[in-house]
């Protein structure tokens, strides 16, 4: 498959995707979204892939959240679809993958990048990344699952300071929190994920499917929390507050809210 934003490697039974757009630190816009699901979707039916690594490209960002510049004139119609079709295409994609996938979190994973790698099935991150969900800096909230799924890691009250305070923590502190499995230096992020990977492979395939199930299954007796993300996400459109936000990231400058 020819892909414009991502690249997919092959070694042995182990593929890893890295998201490639580093002079936007690797930002997810509608095409990225698209191409990863596409990717994910292919490698899920290879049988010869048992695998997946997910990283991103440079030694900045894993993926500074979804493109800004993509939706900061979105009607709230619009910002609920963004939030349904990105959760539905890939957070919610990923996270019930019949394959395992990890998070190599190898710099800034904010937003709809910390989102992407709590979906994954486990993350693994380097000493320079640094983790959060800044979106209420910009006039909305967490739309790729995010509020969902942060609690779950880390506990309420972690994630609602994280959310609340739009602030990131560092690699050590996510490991602290059990955000992250794993720190090492940059070097040895992708060794240690592809060490990882090679114990998966040595079990079944099949069973390690069923326990992808099973473990999901445990969380998601209150699917009515997405939705109503959804829903809040969108309304967030509607506001002025998301008009100052992502107008002033996008100007570059501090948002002056009212
Ligand atoms: C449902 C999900 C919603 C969301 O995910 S909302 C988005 C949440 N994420 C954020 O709010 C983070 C936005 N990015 C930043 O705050 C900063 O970046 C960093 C702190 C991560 C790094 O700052 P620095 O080192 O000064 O780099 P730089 O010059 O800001 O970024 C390099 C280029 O990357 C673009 N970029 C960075 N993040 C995004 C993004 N999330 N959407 C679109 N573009 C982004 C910039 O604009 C710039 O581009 P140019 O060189 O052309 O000016």
């Amino acid at each position: 498959m020819k892909f414009d934003n991502i690249l997919v490697n092959h070694q042995e039974d182990i593929a890893t995707v890295t998201i490639n757009r580093p002079n936007k630190l690797n930002a997810l816009n509608r095409d990225t979204i698209q191409e990863l699901h596409d990717a994910f979707k292919a490698l899920n039916k290879d049988k010869n892939v048992k695998v997946i690594i997910v990283t991103g490209s440079g030694e900045k960002a894993f993926v500074a959240g979804a493109d800004i510049a993509e939706f900061s004139d979105f009607s709230e119609k619009e910002g609920a679809k963004l939030s349904a079709k990105g959760q539905k295409l890939l957070f919610d994609y990923v996270e019930n993958l019949a394959t395992p996938v990890i998070a190599a979190v190898n710099g800034f994973a904010l937003g709809g990048g910390l989102e992407l790698a709590m979906a994954c099935h486990f993350r693994v991150a380097s000493d320079n990344a640094k983790m959060g969900l800044p979106e209420v800096s910009l006039g909305v909230i967490p739309g790729y699952g995010g509020t969902q799924r942060l609690p779950q890691l880390v506990g309420k009250g972690r994630a609602n300071e994280m959310i609340m305070t739009a602030g990131m923590i560092d690699a050590q502190k996510a490991l602290a929190y059990g955000l992250v499995n794993y720190v090492v230096t940059p070097e040895e992020l992708l060794p240690l994920c592809n060490k990882l990977a090679g114990k998966i492979t040595n079990n079944s395939s099949v069973a390690i499917a069923y326990a992808i199930k099973a473990v999901n299954a445990g969380f998601s007796t209150d699917t009515d929390g997405f939705e109503k993300e959804i829903k809040a996400f969108g309304e967030c459109f509607g506001t002025d507050d998301f008009k100052e936000g992502t107008t002033a990231f996008l100007e570059k400058r501090k948002a002056n809210f009212e």
